[in-house]
């Protein structure tokens, strides 16, 4: 068994990162094609899709709708845990191009002369008929991405620890970022030659080239649990049963990890979304100029990721890198909130940005590869669906949550920016308050977090590589 494993395709550097670039690189696809729509906005509220922007917002929402509201998450979880790797990828895979594909179709001329369009048009007139098939489309595609999120961690998880897990998993997010990247530049240079469903199309035909990169690892996967024979096979005892839910429900670092992803997460993918706007009013630029500031958050906090990640690997700290993130995370979050607009320029802005940049670094690169050491190997895809969909509960209400305190802090102010009024603009400091308070909540459970690994021997502070 040891000589096996000993020559196991694992073992193979080249081999590992080979493994890691297919999986990445679908995952690049998969974040391209989330924000597709997102530089997109203006245009979408013209002819001919008419979508204000409440059914704009709705269907950014549409995303997390079935993970969380039909459990699909959890399903996928104990999916990953029953069915394997291969079987979930390709799943995760076809459920992404379907989605997209739905979405794409909502965009087209073509269905707007359909009888579904004329039934999807018939009720709740406030929500266009391309809306609702798109948000359909955007639901089923959430379950394909994060069924495939939490694949891809279980997958490095499998080819890496013991090694170099954490820098791994941190180049993964890396190039998923980079993919955020791309959209916000790629986006609108495709809409400028066929509105935004060209931009919709391109996304779905890169999705399909991450169908082949996940297909073409199916085959390396299939080599490793041969090569590792009955070292890969589980013992009748081993397996995934449904009652291990309650196991991780019941394991106070599931817990406190879960409880840290919602509230880290709800003060950064949210917080994304408001940004650009957020910026633009504070700085008194132009949307177009804050935005080209702010598409070096997600890139930036990419390209740090990996290293925060080889450091744990090397040195560990894990639990206490959590913590230093979630304070750099309430830092920066009050300076968008407390500095006046007066004082407030381009350099402190940047600079605010580099600090929650490191912020996103930092937790991220700790969090995800702290899961294989709280949990069992044989229910770990059902734990990482778990915290998934503990997270996707709070960035599907958050966004609204922001919403609505923009508006109530900012009373009479949309109807003057909707009646075009020169320099109407919102002040954004309690949703950057309640951003703050998400981090002052994290910060605790930090610190909970290092009491409970000093407590359970979790081994949190312990390097990652053997
Ligand atoms: C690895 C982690 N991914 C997630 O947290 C996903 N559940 C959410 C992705 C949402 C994308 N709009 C990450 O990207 O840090």
């Amino acid at each position: 068994m040891t000589e096996k494993i000993q020559h196991a395709l694992s073992e193979s550097k080249t081999a590992r990162w080979i493994a890691l670039i297919l999986i990445s690189s679908t995952m690049f696809f998969a974040y391209f094609f989330v924000d597709v729509l997102a530089p997109l906005q203006e245009l979408l509220e013209k002819s001919p899709t008419f979508w204000k922007p409440e059914v704009f917002g709705m269907i950014g929402g549409g995303e997390f709708v079935l993970n969380v509201v039909a459990g699909m998450l959890i399903i996928s979880g104990i999916i990953l845990d029953k069915m394997g790797i291969r079987f979930t990828l390709i799943t995760a895979g076809l459920t992404m191009v379907l989605g997209a594909s739905l979405k794409y179709y909502a965009l087209t001329e073509g269905f707007t002369q359909t009888a579904l369009a004329s039934f999807l048009g018939s009720f709740i007139s406030g929500i266009p008929a391309s809306a609702k098939l798109a948000m359909a489309g955007f639901a089923i595609f959430g379950v394909g991405v994060e069924m495939a999120g939490i694949t891809v961690s279980k997958t490095i998880v499998k080819w890496f620890k013991g090694k170099e897990m954490a820098m791994a998993m941190g180049l993964e997010m890396a190039v998923a970022r980079l993919g955020v990247f791309a959209v916000f530049q790629l986006s609108p240079v495709f809409a400028e030659m066929g509105g935004p469903s060209k931009s919709v199309l391109m996304g779905l035909i890169f999705l399909c080239i991450g169908f082949m990169t996940f297909f073409i690892y199916t085959f390396m996967d299939r080599k490793l649990d041969k090569q590792l024979g009955e070292a890969a096979q589980l013992e009748p005892e081993d397996e995934f049963h449904l009652s291990d839910l309650g196991k991780i429900f019941t394991n106070p670092g599931f817990l406190t990890i879960a409880g840290l992803c919602v509230l880290f997460y709800s003060a950064i993918f949210p917080f994304q979304k408001f940004a650009t706007n957020m910026l633009s009013s504070k700085l008194d630029i132009s949307l177009k100029e804050a935005s080209a500031y702010f598409s070096y958050f997600p890139i930036g906090a990419g390209l740090l990721t990996p290293f925060i990640g080889w450091f744990l690997d090397k040195k560990g700290k894990g639990a206490s890198v959590m913590l230093y993130g979630a304070m750099l995370l309430v830092v920066s979050h009050l300076i968008f909130a407390l500095v006046p607009a007066e004082s407030f320029n381009t350099a402190i802005a940047l600079i605010t940005i580099v600090i929650l940049g490191v912020a996103f670094s930092l937790v991220p690169a700790s969090m995800w590869p702290s899961v294989p050491k709280i949990v069992e190997a044989r229910y770990l895809g059902s734990a990482y669906g778990c915290i998934f969909w503990i997270q996707n509960i709070g960035l599907m209400l958050v966004p609204m949550l922001i919403g609505w305190s923009l508006s109530a802090s900012n009373p009479g102010v949309s109807e003057q920016i909707a009646a075009g009024v020169e320099g109407a603009k919102y002040n954004y400091m309690v949703p950057e308050l309640i951003f703050a308070g998400f981090g002052v909540l994290a910060i605790g459970l930090s610190i909970v977090l290092r009491v409970v690994d000093r407590k359970k021997g979790y081994g949190l502070e312990l390097p990652n590589k053997k």
